[in-house]
């Protein structure tokens, strides 16, 4: 019986086939401004990303998801914690069902509408598959969504496709786009490893999280609730709340210096 995140499959229940999901380092973790180490080895961060790489928009019954071509060195992030380039793989969100909640990790007690997840892999494996099973295989790069009056125009394209991909399984075309005109002024992150924060739970993740969120509006937010996690000729269910609580954390956080 597939994850998911209602009370019968949902976080409480995925070690029942993902043992993993009780490891000692699962995200996301609610990160405490007093309790992060400022690591000053730490370096900024950069992103290249070529906007042709991005290919479609999927629906895929859990999350809202873009996908780019991953076949070489085309767009990728570096610096910051990472020991090299990784290539960016795809893009997806994480919300709630309504906008005092939504994202994943949780800062000083904080939670935002959502959180997007930009997810790169180290091309010094052969493949993704190969990078899942690697302590370093796996940069997520995370930007809180905030609710406010000056939502991001940037925003706009994807939410505009939203209606093409209402139900599970749709896909549609998403060419020319490049992701990083979604990031906020200041780059600025904490870091830690972690998680994938759905099964299969893998413990490969260098998680990037960016301290100032983007705005979005509220009538944006109302637009990925009205995605369905069913397909298309199947009792419509609204895919919302698709995030994992906090776990346990066993260890420090680090976090950058200024920029
Ligand atoms: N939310 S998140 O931690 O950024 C996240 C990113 C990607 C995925 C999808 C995924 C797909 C496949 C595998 N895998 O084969 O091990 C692992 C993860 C799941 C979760
Ligand atoms: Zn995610």
């Amino acid at each position: 019986y597939p994850w998911g995140y209602d009370s019968d499959n949902g976080p409480d229940q995925w070690h029942k086939n993902y043992p993993i999901a009780k490891g000692r380092h699962q995200s996301p973790i609610e990160i405490n401004n007093k309790e992060v180490h400022y690591d000053r080895s730490l370096l900024p961060w950069f992103a290249s990303y070529d906007p042709g790489a991005a290919k479609t928009i999927l629906n895929n019954g859990k999350t809202c998801r873009i996908v780019f071509d991953d076949s070489f060195d085309r767009s990728v992030l570096r610096g910051g914690p990472l020991p090299g380039v990784y290539r960016l793989r795809q893009l997806h969100f994480h919300w709630g069902s309504s906008d005092d909640h939504g994202s994943e990790h949780v800062v000083n007690g904080v939670r935002y509408a959502g959180e997007l997840h930009l997810l790169h892999w180290n091309p010094k494996y052969s493949n993704y598959l190969d990078a899942v099973r690697r302590t370093d295989g796996i940069a997520v790069l995370a930007i809180f969504l905030q609710v406010g009056k000056t939502p991001k125009p940037e925003m706009k394209r994807i939410l505009e496709e939203i209606n093409a991909i209402k139900t599970k399984g749709k896909e549609a075309p998403f060419p020319n786009f490049d992701p990083s005109i979604l990031f906020p002024k200041s780059h600025d992150y904490w870091t830690y490893h972690g998680s994938f924060t759905t099964p299969p739970c893998e413990e490969c993740i260098t998680w990037i999280i960016l301290r100032e969120p983007i705005i979005v509006s509220s009538d944006q937010m109302a637009k990925l609730r009205s995605l369905s996690k069913n397909a298309e000729n199947e009792p419509d269910l609204p895919l919302v709340d698709n995030w994992r609580p906090t776990q346990p954390r066993y260890f420090r956080m680090a976090n950058s210096l200024f920029m």
